[in-house]
């Protein structure tokens, strides 16, 4: 087993080291929530600021042509495609991510007419399951299936996220999008807990969506993203058509006519403040080796399991190939235990209804952070600091 001083050689060693300097991370704390919300890039102010007071202070209207705002989803989109093996015209930003899994279901169950089942995953994040249950409600005669049943010769689509939420467990994506292509069912993956952490490639699949707050860091309430395969463009059918997606908007035509290529996806007027957040952070990732993020998310991971130990029941796959980059672990008591820890500067999460989430951000996460946050929850657990009443509260979000 490692000790203190080797992690701390470690992370001299780091070839991602230079990272961390680029992210504003709180003094005294270790942030292990980067999977919800990522850390801030330090030149993200400048980049916002240069929005409202330069762009939208000095231009006005005119920023919509001068400062590239209303081509901001595909630009966007494009700066996207790199961290998901995507390529150029077939990624757009905008909306959020739940926008985004009725378009791609929408869009795929008009390109399978003849089949009324869709396919998900009884541990798929909730909202991917409600918009699903509402699609299913509007078109009336669908059937919603379990993942688990492994039938989908009569399925329309099949919507998993790469990362379990929960678990962190991580789907075989080449192997299920074969399978399911295969059967004749269009296949989507939500790569929320992925993106930015993972080297993710849905290329073979019909579709994907996925947020830019977690891993990409690009800031609470920041745009979703949609792929789109080019081999639906010019079939697919965007359910929400709204005026951004219309071939000329400007046109101000009465019928709905759709945009060539990825740009009919698009809804309507482009968050552009939360956009330049999101632009910013895109900075950092032109940067980013995915394999080295991987590789030291996939250490850090694994670190975390063997440090803890038998002092919690892992909820994680052991095998670090198999895990996202959090790592989970059972508690019948975990939210006061992940209070606890919030209390000595450890921040983790809880998720209903036992699980505890340690979510390893390999940009700005250290492995001594890991030994520390490791040695705190072991302490926390072992003098059972854990059972104070105060920690036993629950605000609105957890
Ligand atoms: C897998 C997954 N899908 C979707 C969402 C939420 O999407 P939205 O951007 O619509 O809030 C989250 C987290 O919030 C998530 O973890
Ligand atoms: N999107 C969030 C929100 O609007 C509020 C609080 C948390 C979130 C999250 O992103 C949670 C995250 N998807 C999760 O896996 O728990």
């Amino acid at each position: 087993m490692l000790d203190r001083d080797r992690c701390l050689a470690l992370d001299a060693d780091d070839p991602l080291r230079e990272f961390r300097a680029e992210f504003v991370l709180p003094e005294g704390v270790i942030y292990l929530v980067g999977n919800s919300l990522g850390a801030l890039p330090r030149h993200t102010p400048e980049r916002v600021r240069r929005a409202v007071e330069d762009e939208w202070g000095g231009r006005l209207v005119g920023g919509w042509n001068d400062a590239g705002w209303y081509d901001l989803p595909l630009t966007l989109g494009d700066r996207i495609a790199p961290l998901i093996g995507a390529g150029p015209g077939q990624v757009v930003v905008g909306n959020t991510t739940s926008i985004a899994v009725h378009q791609a279901v929408s869009a795929a169950v008009r390109l399978r007419p003849e089949r009324r089942v869709i396919v998900s995953d009884t541990r798929n994040f909730p909202t991917d399951h409600y918009m699903i249950q509402g699609l299913a409600q509007a078109l009336g005669g669908y059937e919603i299936r379990d993942f688990a049943e492994g039938r989908f010769d009569d399925a329309a689509v099949v919507l998993l996220s790469e990362v379990d939420y929960r678990t962190s467990e991580r789907h075989d994506v080449p192997a299920v999008t074969a399978r399911v292509r295969e059967a004749g069912a269009l296949m989507a993956w939500d790569v929320c807990h992925s993106v930015g952490a993972l080297d993710v490639d849905v290329s073979a699949a019909d579709f994907a969506v996925g947020c830019t707050y977690k891993y990409l860091n690009a800031g609470p309430g920041a745009p979703a993203f949609l792929y789109v395969n080019p081999r639906h463009h010019a079939d697919a059918v965007n359910v929400l058509s709204g005026w951004h997606g219309h071939a000329e908007p400007f046109a101000f035509e009465e019928g709905y006519r759709p945009a060539e290529g990825i740009r009919r996806f698009a809804v309507s007027t482009p968050h552009v403040l939360s956009m330049a957040s999101l632009d910013a952070a895109l900075d950092i990732w032109e940067r980013v080796p995915l394999d080295l993020l991987r590789a030291k998310s996939m250490a850090l991971g694994s670190l975390f399991v063997d440090l803890v130990g038998d002092a919690l029941e892992l909820a994680s796959p052991a095998d670090a190939e198999r895990r996202g980059s959090h790592v989970s672990f059972h508690h019948p008591d975990g939210f006061p235990v992940v209070r606890a820890l919030i209390d000595r500067g450890v921040q983790g999460d809880f998720r209903a209804p036992d699980i505890l989430r340690f979510g390893i951000a390999p940009l700005y996460t250290r492995y001594v952070d890991v030994w520390d946050a490791a040695h705190t929850l072991v302490e926390v657990l072992d003098k059972e600091l854990w059972k104070d009443e105060r920690y036993a509260r629950r605000p609105a979000v957890t």
